[in-house]
């Protein structure tokens, strides 16, 4: 069973405290050797590393080394270790990119600590915006037990093939290549697998032929699974975009997974807040079904960017559900698609 140590905890406000370079060098060599990331924020350094391999009192042992010699780091207050360990599966070897020479596609996930707040409509119309700006990306459904990708990019009655042992994604009409279990299993099938096969599947369709692409949206299922797991530990996304509703228990789970993302040492691009103010298609009347504002104050105190809001539109759920992506169209909210890319394009830039 896949297992990472998650203490929960909150980030405070970063002082840019401590250099990271200075902290590894205060390491114990084998600490040194497994670290996987190490950042400080607020005085406190949090540091996670590869515990595969170690017993119990290995771990502590190397625990007690790190939190020994960071303790009295100059602007250390507090020493938090995150050990992840136990691969979820036994996996085949990353496979070598398409060409010789070309780079394999940066990894965007897209994650929310809670089921139907939007995710898999914000990832595909994230993904529709960022190549209608000129961006090669394909788009992944990560969400094996409950695919949603073919239907809402109109593909759902094209079945993928495999070249060479690996698959070929399928085309889409707007820009966007996509792989999801839908275009692998028969339409209304059920998949019934275990954490090991699902670990699989997810390498299959991250390693498929995406000749060309310079970035994978990654629709991931909701929660802290294995398929969650697999992607933090063998693919590490360049970043992680957070969608919640506004309310507060989507955004307590939000939390979670902004946590989880920044123990497995990635960064978080930012929270977006989905479903917010509904305009009433009658009288024009906005009105609040989860409450307002909520997940911006909530990536305030997280300390992760906003990156803004996509309204609640019952037009956004007619084109997903007819599989044409409100962001290959025009309108506002095909621009507050536009908008998301812009900021995470940005991001992107900056940290490519
Ligand atoms: N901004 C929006 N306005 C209107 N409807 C929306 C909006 N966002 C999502 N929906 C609708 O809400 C439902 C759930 O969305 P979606 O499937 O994208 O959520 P999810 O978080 O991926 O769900 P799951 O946890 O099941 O994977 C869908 O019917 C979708 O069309």
């Amino acid at each position: 069973m896949a297992s990472v140590c998650f203490c929960f905890w909150r980030p405070r406000v970063s002082s840019g405290a401590g250099s990271g370079e200075e902290l590894k060098a205060l390491l114990p060599g084998e600490a040194a050797a497994r670290l996987q990331s190490l950042r400080v924020v607020d005085g406190r350094a949090v540091l996670v590393i590869d515990a595969e391999g170690l017993d119990a009192p290995a771990r502590y042992r190397l625990e007690s080394d790190v939190v020994a010699a960071l303790g009295g780091a100059a602007g250390v207050d507090e020493v938090r270790v995150a050990m992840m360990a136990d691969k979820a599966a036994p996996v085949p070897a990353p496979s070598a990119p398409a060409s010789p020479g070309s780079r394999p596609p940066r990894i965007l996930a897209v994650g929310s600590g809670k089921g139907g707040v939007g995710k898999s409509t914000l990832s595909v119309n994230l993904a529709v915006a960022l190549a209608r700006a000129g961006c090669k990306v394909g788009l992944v459904d990560a969400d094996i037990y409950g695919p949603s990708q073919a239907r809402l990019l109109g593909t759902e009655d094209r079945r993928a093939v495999a070249h060479e042992g690996r698959l070929v994604p399928v085309q889409s009409e707007w820009g966007v290549p996509v792989l999801s279990m839908a275009h692998l299993s028969k339409p209304g099938q059920a998949i019934a697998w275990r954490g090991p096969k699902i670990a699989g599947a997810l390498v299959q369709l991250v390693e498929a032929h995406w000749d060309g692409a310079e970035l994978l949206v990654i629709d991931l299922p909701p929660g802290t699974g294995d398929v969650q797991l697999t992607m933090l530990q063998r693919f590490k996304p360049a970043g992680a975009v957070i969608v919640s509703t506004p309310q507060d228990l989507a955004l307590m789970d939000a939390a979670r997974a902004v946590d989880m993302f920044e123990k497995g040492g990635v960064p978080i691009v930012g929270v977006v807040e989905n479903m917010a103010g509904y305009a009433c298609p009658h009288c024009g009347e906005v009105s609040d079904p989860f409450g307002a504002g909520g997940a911006e104050a909530a990536a305030r105190e997280m300390e992760v960017p906003f990156l803004g809001r996509i309204p609640l539109d019952i037009a956004i759920r007619r084109e997903g559900d007819a599989g044409t992506p409100t962001a290959a169209g025009n309108g506002p909210q095909a621009e507050a698609f536009a908008d998301l890319a812009r900021r995470v394009r940005d991001w992107l830039d900056r940290t490519g």
